[in-house]
């Protein structure tokens, strides 16, 4: 993409309204606009970073045997009246009247569709253990929006839901989720650390958060600092096998929000020199609650012994929109974002330092020819504007690599390199450029 053709509307100045970095961050580099309260616009470049934490999300589940689909946004209240929820949600549901005046709402959640889904086609035991996820906005009137896109009314997340015979068939459905949690933010350069959580709204008796240490986390949490270098499960994790050894392995060690444990418990059962009380963002959270929603609205199946049961569920929940602010939150410094190449919505930048001289211009075009050729998704900053405006963008927008190539560079056929993560820098020939990033 080059810069000047592109659409980046970068801040100079720090919004006064933003209070953490992330929110900050995500004003200044042109990625989200706010709306209204808490609705944001996604600007090409941070639409760009939420589409590959959406891609990374959707890889991990489909791993893990869950099966995508796409929901709508806005539900039937009759649905939530089978459940018993519509008038328990409260005010964070965004009630709706249509022309005709029937009543919807604009989903904060999808249990009960998912469940009327499944109860119009799924009979038998034969059809399970099942998994359908989608990637779908939510609307939740919090009555506090705040931190940008960490808590806004309108949010993007990754729901996906369980459907088994019994218990010990959905706890390991449970657990191949947990799993594909533990693998999905390690991929995002996140260390999403599992803590034992309250099921809240969504009910059941077992539930765990997924938290990213950051000292904005809105949460306290108490753990022992062995969980955060733990070595994440393979890409050749079978996850038709028993994941119990994991989950007993990642849950036996100790990890809890402070709505589920007391400083004192965790005093006591944690070494001295393990104990880490910190602050903690929510970037998941997943559940099993058993009937819950399936006794209720008769999503029952036929069982080996010709009996109707109805199917033990759990959900699983991800929040995209508050993924990119953690991820902020956890890779930053004082000139900007440092985005993991993974996530990052270019992987490198070429900045051409004297834009409008005919020698780098072609150079430049030579280059950025050749590395897109390869593949990389590149940003090319062939803006007519001075060079220390360019580093200063470049830093900004967090992206990996930035290769800097001007006349004295050109002239001994060499290109800068500079790892926007570490700072260091190393020269090399043009001719090695490619083969260095690709
Ligand atoms: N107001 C919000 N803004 C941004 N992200 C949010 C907001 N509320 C929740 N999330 C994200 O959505 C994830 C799942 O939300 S939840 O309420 O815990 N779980 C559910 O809704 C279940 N249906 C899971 S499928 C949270 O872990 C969080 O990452």
């Amino acid at each position: 993409m080059r810069l000047s053709r592109y659409f980046l509307p970068v801040l100079r100045d720090v919004p006064k309204e933003a209070e953490i970095v992330s929110h900050r961050l995500m004003l200044r580099a042109g990625m989200i606009r706010q709306q209204a309260s808490g609705l944001y616009s996604w600007l090409p470049l941070g639409y760009k970073v939420l589409m590959k934490v959406q891609k990374i999300i959707e890889e991990e589940q489909n791993r893990a045997g869950a099966i995508q689909l796409l929901m709508p946004t806005i539900q039937s209240a009759d649905l939530w009246r089978e459940s018993g929820r519509y008038d328990a949600y409260g005010k964070e549901m965004l009630r709706i009247e249509d022309r005709h005046e029937r009543e919807f709402l604009y989903g904060p959640t999808n249990e009960e569709m998912i469940t009327d889904i499944f109860r119009t086609y799924v009979k038998s035991y034969k059809d399970l253990p099942l998994n359908l996820y989608h990637i779908q906005w939510k609307f939740r009137d919090e009555v506090r929006p705040r931190f940008g896109t960490m808590r806004s009314r309108e949010f993007l997340m990754k729901d996906a839901y369980s459907f088994d015979l019994d218990e010990a068939a959905a706890v390991a459905a449970f657990q191949r989720m947990f799993v594909a949690y533990l693998r999905t933010f390690r991929r995002m350069g996140l260390v999403g650390v599992p803590m034992r959580a309250d099921t809240g709204p969504i009910g059941g008796n077992l539930s765990y958060e997924f938290h990213v240490l950051a000292e904005t986390g809105e949460s306290g949490v108490f753990l022992d600092r062995n969980l955060l270098d733990k070595p994440i499960p393979g890409a050749d994790t079978d996850f038709r096998g028993d994941l119990d050894p994991i989950f007993k392995d990642w849950t036996s060690l100790f990890a809890a929000t402070d709505e589920m444990t007391t400083e004192e418990a965790f005093r006591e059962a944690v070494p001295a020199d393990n104990q880490l009380k910190a602050r903690g963002i929510e970037v998941g959270h997943i559940f099993y609650f058993g009937t819950k929603y399936s006794e209720p609205m008769k999503a029952n199946v036929t069982g080996a012994d010709g009996k109707d049961t109805p199917v033990h569920m759990g959900s699983y929940g991800i929040g995209p929109t508050r993924v990119v602010p953690a991820i902020i939150e956890a890779s930053h410094d004082e000139n900007g974002i440092i985005w993991p190449v993974s996530v990052a919505p270019f992987e490198a930048v070429l900045i051409n330092l004297k834009a409008g001289d005919a020698e780098t211009d072609a150079a430049c075009e030579k280059l950025y020819a050749e590395l897109t050729a390869c593949g990389l998704d590149m940003l090319y900053d062939d803006r007519d504007q001075p060079a220390g405006s360019k580093f200063a963008t470049a830093d900004l927008v967090g992206i990996p690599y930035q290769l800097i190539l001007g006349p004295r560079g050109l002239k001994s056929g060499e290109v800068e390199i500079k790892h926007r993560k570490t700072g260091e820098r190393e020269t090399l020939p043009l001719t090695e450029a490619v083969a260095r990033l690709k």
